[in-house]
Order: C-alpha cells, then sequence, then structure tokens
C-alpha cells in the first residue's frame, strides 16, 4: 500500500530531519532525484532547452539546483524568477556556476522561451503554497501549457492544494510530478489529481520519521493479495454468495448489471431476487432467480441493495428487511434516497455496511462534498458508523475510524450510465468473501473500486465503453492484478 500524506504530516516529519542532517543536505537529495528524473524523461540532456519556473520558497532552490546539474550535463537552462530578490541564493549561484542563465518573470522574453523548452520543471510553490496561483504565475503557467515541452512539477504542482488536491483557479498542468519523501494527498484526490500527471517518488529518508498512514492507495499487487482464488477443497457454496436486489421490470438493465459483475468477480454463487427475474434470467443463467423479496431469494453471505430499485413502499421495505440482517449490506442508487431520509436504519447496525454514493446521492445525507473528498467522506462515514465509498475521478473509501483508501485505477471513460451498477456488484461479491477471508469491510471496497477502475482501462483500450463492456473485461481485471497474461483468458478478449 502506498501511504498518502497531508502537507503538515510532511512537515512534522521533516524537522526532525533537517535537526539531523547537514544544512542543504535535503533540498540536494531532493535536487538530485529530481534531475536524474528529468534526464530519464529527456533521453539525452546534452544541448536540451530547460525552463526552470522558481518561486521564492524551498520549492524554487529545489529546481534550481536540479536545473544545476541539468545544466552540468550540457542541457541549456535557464531560469525564470517570479521573484528576484527572494529566490534561493544557493540556488541561483549553483545556476550560475553551472553556466544556467537567469530572466525575470516580467521579461518579456520569458513566455516565448518557456513555450520553446523541452523540459519545463515547476519550482514555483509547493507544500508551502496557499490559495490561488498570483497573475505572473498564472502566467508562466499558461506559457508552459502552450509549449510542447514535457511539464514537470516540482513536490506538487503549483495551485492545488497538497493535502485535498483542491485548484482554486489555476494549477500548472504537469505531465510528471516529481515528488519528495511521500506521496501528498492532493496528487492523488480531487482537482489535483488531474494536474500531477505520473508520480515520481523520490526518497529522501523521511521514511521513519513519517507517522502509520491514515489514507492509502492499493496497488495491483495489494489487490492481488486480498483476493483469495479457488482451491481443491471448495464448492460454490464455500466462495461467498452474493444476493442482488436490483432493478424492476420497467428498468431491469441495473438488475443485469450487477448481477453480471457480481458473477465475473467470481464468488461461488449470485442469487437475485426482484422485479427484473426474467431480464436476469436471458442474461445469466448462472444466477439463482427469483421474482420474490429477499427472503425467497436462500441464504447469501451479502447484500447488494439499490440500483434501479425504485424509492416505493415495497423498495423501502426491501432496504429495512437487509439492513436488520447481521449479513454485509452494500446500499447503492435508489436505496441510498431512501437511507438519506431514515439514516437510523444503517446506524442501528453493526454488521459490515458499504455506502456507495456519488457526489448528488452523498448531498442527499445533509451536506455537499465540497473542495476536500477525503474529509467529506471520513466524516459521512463517522456520522452513520458506516463504510462510505465516494465515486468519482479518484473513488474514496473511508470507514468510520478514518482509515481512508484513494482509488488510483479510475478513468473518465468510467463516466457512462450504469458503471456503478457494475461497481455495485464487484463490491457485493468482494464483500461476500469476508466471512473466509476476513478482509476488513474499507478494504473489501477498495478492492471493488480497483478492478472496476482497472476493467474500465481495459476496455478503454479498444474504445469508447459502455457498462457492460466492465462486465466483460472483469475476468481480465482480476487477471490483470494478479499479473496472469491477459491471452491466457477466454471469452474476456471478445
Ligand atoms: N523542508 C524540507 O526539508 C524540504 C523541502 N523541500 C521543498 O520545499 C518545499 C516547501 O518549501 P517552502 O516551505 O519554502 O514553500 P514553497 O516553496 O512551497 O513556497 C512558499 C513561498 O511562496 C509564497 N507563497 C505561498 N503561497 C503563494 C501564492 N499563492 N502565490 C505566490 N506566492 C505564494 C510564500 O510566501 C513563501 O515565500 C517543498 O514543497 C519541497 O519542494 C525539498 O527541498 C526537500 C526538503
Ligand atoms: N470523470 C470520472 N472519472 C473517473 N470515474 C468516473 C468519472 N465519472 C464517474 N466515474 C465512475 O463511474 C461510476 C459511475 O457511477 P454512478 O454515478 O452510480 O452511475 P450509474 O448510476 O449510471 O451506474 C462510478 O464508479 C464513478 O467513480
Ligand atoms: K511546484
Amino acid at each position: 500500500m502506498i501511504g498518502l500524506y497531508t502537507a503538515e504530516e510532511v512537515r512534522a516529519a521533516e524537522a526532525p530531519l533537517l535537526a539531523a542532517t547537514a544544512e542543504g543536505a535535503l533540498m540536494q537529495r531532493a535536487a538530485a532525484g529530481l534531475a536524474s528524473v528529468c534526464g530519464r524523461l529527456l533521453g539525452a540532456v546534452y544541448g536540451r532547452r530547460v525552463a526552470l519556473l522558481v518561486g521564492s520558497g524551498n520549492n524554487g532552490g529545489d529546481a534550481l539546483f536540479a536545473g544545476a546539474r541539468l545544466a552540468g550535463r550540457g542541457a541549456r537552462v535557464t531560469a525564470v524568477l517570479l521573484d528576484p530578490e527572494r529566490a534561493h541564493p544557493a540556488g541561483l549561484s549553483a545556476l550560475r556556476r553551472s553556466g544556467g542563465r537567469v530572466l525575470a518573470a516580467s521579461d518579456p522574453a520569458a513566455p516565448p522561451l518557456i513555450g520553446r523548452a523541452d523540459l519545463v520543471l515547476d519550482g514555483m510553490l509547493g507544500i508551502g503554497g496557499r490559495g490561488g496561483l498570483r497573475r505572473d504565475a498564472v502566467e508562466l503557467t499558461w506559457a508552459a501549457a502552450g509549449g510542447a515541452g514535457i511539464a514537470v512539477a516540482v513536490d506538487v504542482p503549483s495551485g492545488i492544494d497538497a493535502s485535498t488536491g483542491e485548484v482554486d483557479g489555476v494549477a500548472f498542468p504537469a505531465m510528471h510530478t516529481v515528488t519528495f519523501g511521500a506521496v501528498k494527498r492532493g496528487l492523488v484526490v480531487g482537482e489535483g489529481r488531474g494536474h500531477a500527471g505520473q508520480v515520481h517518488l523520490v526518497e529522501i529518508g523521511l521514511g521513519h520519521h513519517l507517522p502509520v498512514a491514515t489514507a492509502w492507495q492499493l496497488t495491483d499487487a495489494d489487490v492481488a493479495a486480498r483476493l483469495e482464488p479457488p482451491s481443491a477443497g471448495d464448492d460454490k457454496y464455500s466462495q461467498g454468495v452474493v444476493g442482488v436486489l436490483a432493478g424492476s421490470a420497467t428498468y431491469p438493465g441495473a438488475a443485469v448489471l450487477c448481477t453480471g459483475a457480481a458473477l465475473r468477480t467470481r464468488p461461488g454463487l449470485v442469487r437475485y431476487a426482484g422485479g427484473a427475474a426474467d431480464g436476469v434470467r436471458a442474461a445469466w443463467p448462472e444466477a439463482l432467480v427469483t421474482e420474490g423479496g429477499p427472503g425467497d431469494a436462500g441464504r447469501v453471505q451479502a447484500w447488494v441493495v439499490g440500483p434501479g430499485g425504485g424509492t416505493d413502499e415495497g423498495a423501502r421495505a426491501v432496504l429495512a428487511e437487509v439492513l436488520a440482517t447481521d449479513l454485509p449490506v452494500l446500499v447503492d442508487a435508489d436505496a441510498l434516497t431512501l437511507l438519506a431520509r431514515e439514516p437510523e436504519l444503517v446506524r442501528r447496525r453493526s454488521a459490515p455496511t458499504v455506502l456507495t454514493p456519488h457526489d448528488r446521492e452523498f448531498e442527499r445525507f445533509g451536506t455537499p462534498v465540497g473542495t476536500d473528498r477525503i474529509g467529506a467522506a471520513r466524516r459521512l462515514a463517522a456520522d452513520l458508523g458506516a463504510v462510505v465509498l465516494l465515486k468519482g475521478d479518484a473513488t474514496v473509501v473511508a470507514d468510520p475510524g478514518g482509515t481512508t483508501f484513494v482509488n488510483g485505477t479510475g478513468t473518465a471513460d468510467l463516466a457512462t450510465a450504469g458503471t456503478g451498477d457494475v461497481l455495485s456488484g464487484i463490491a457485493g461479491a468482494v464483500l461476500a468473501t469476508q466471512g473466509t477471508t476476513g478482509l476488513d469491510t474499507a478494504e473489501a471496497a477498495a478492492v471493488a473500486a480497483h478492478l472496476h477502475g482497472r476493467a474500465g482501462r481495459l476496455a478503454a483500450r479498444r474504445g469508447p465503453l459502455i457498462a457492460g463492456d466492465l462486465v466483460r473485461r472483469l475476468p481480465e481485471a482480476v487477471g490483470h492484478v494478479c499479473g496472469v497474461p491477459p491471452a491466457l483468458l477466454g471469452d474476456s478478449q471478445a
């Protein structure tokens, strides 16, 4: 798992390290790592044009020292200074000694020079940045965005809040971010995620000074370790049975997608109960189907309730019935609308519960999501005593104790109808294995979000995707995280 940290946590961890190392040593480590990533991105360094956008803090110092190293390898480096009086003095001397040039941001030659650069290094603001970029920084950012060079952010893209990912106005649109010591949360969540590009972590020795993270990102390997493949002693009942309560005669689609996703995540068995029984039977002969309610479905190890289920009295009764059990329940879509009216239905539960709102569903519980998505998910989870999976570009999963997962596999290709129903089915299947894997509920939800995003990426390789493509790609997504070569996966290639 990759730990995700706030700016305050990083600052607190840096303090003892700064005290224990020679002055400037940490900045040299950061600059060495930064220059090495830039060298790799450029391929050949000699003769390449590099523009440094330099602010008045240590972030600018990192850029100047990295620029000096690249100039030492033959790059043509120019530093553009936002505040020439306050640029890092030692960094500036190092750059000059290596043959680098210096311009003020107000110099009319600065924007065209940035536009022509092969690589632009954003050292305007780091974790000390507050509020929106000022006019001069915005102009340099536009010059970089309009140029053809590789845009690289130092530590964090200037203009993003390193802790929340909030962007107030304009932020540097990086293709790569070279971050020091720890991955800042703002690089993986909110608008910051879209500005960070590929994140490269450079170690500066912060490791054991960092607290245990309270926010995490799962890798493919982490997800693989949380999936239990069938073993010789298994039968269809021992690998988890999922119950799907979704869809209606008028709207069978959600039921078909949700049941299919649950099946393709490969629990032992999927049961369906509800008004879309005919549609589900036709689409999925593998499912056990009834027109009745949850009591007619047979035993399950987890319920999924809500997608396409409506908000009438019958739907309310189904929701209340499953929430009164001691089984894991995933509550989505229409059932969230019902639950927002009667949150005590979930507050009185002690069994695992996962709510999967998008922003509008979230707002029905009282307050809008706002710009701090981790904070928002944590607040609702603590209030309701349930795991909250807040959907989005980077889906956030929070448990009532505050432990949070930020999904890294999401892709905008998922922004199409029905993909949420697929996520519910996947999550239901993972929750149904809790009895055998002992998997924590928030982790189960995070595993589901990871697989969902992987399936989305795989499907999107072939062009625009629809929700059914995710279901078809799920076996390949599971194979991908487990390191199985895709060629071995039968019909998921279709
Ligand atoms: N502390 C450490 O041990 C290390 C810090 N490093 C670098 O230091 C950075 C943090 O440095 P600083 O604390 O100096 O902060 P920054 O370099 O992020 O910037 C702070 C400066 O920018 C100004 N400023 C803040 N918001 C602004 C805005 N919206 N518009 C214009 N100016 C604004 C402040 O007045 C201050 O002068 C990190 O992000 C990282 O790049 C690295 O060198 C690694 C070691
Ligand atoms: N811009 C986006 N980038 C990445 N993922 C997105 C984006 N927009 C939506 N998604 C994902 O797509 C799914 C949509 O779910 P939802 O809104 O419930 O749709 P539906 O109800 O039609 O199934 C969620 O998993 C969400 O995280
Ligand atoms: K920066």
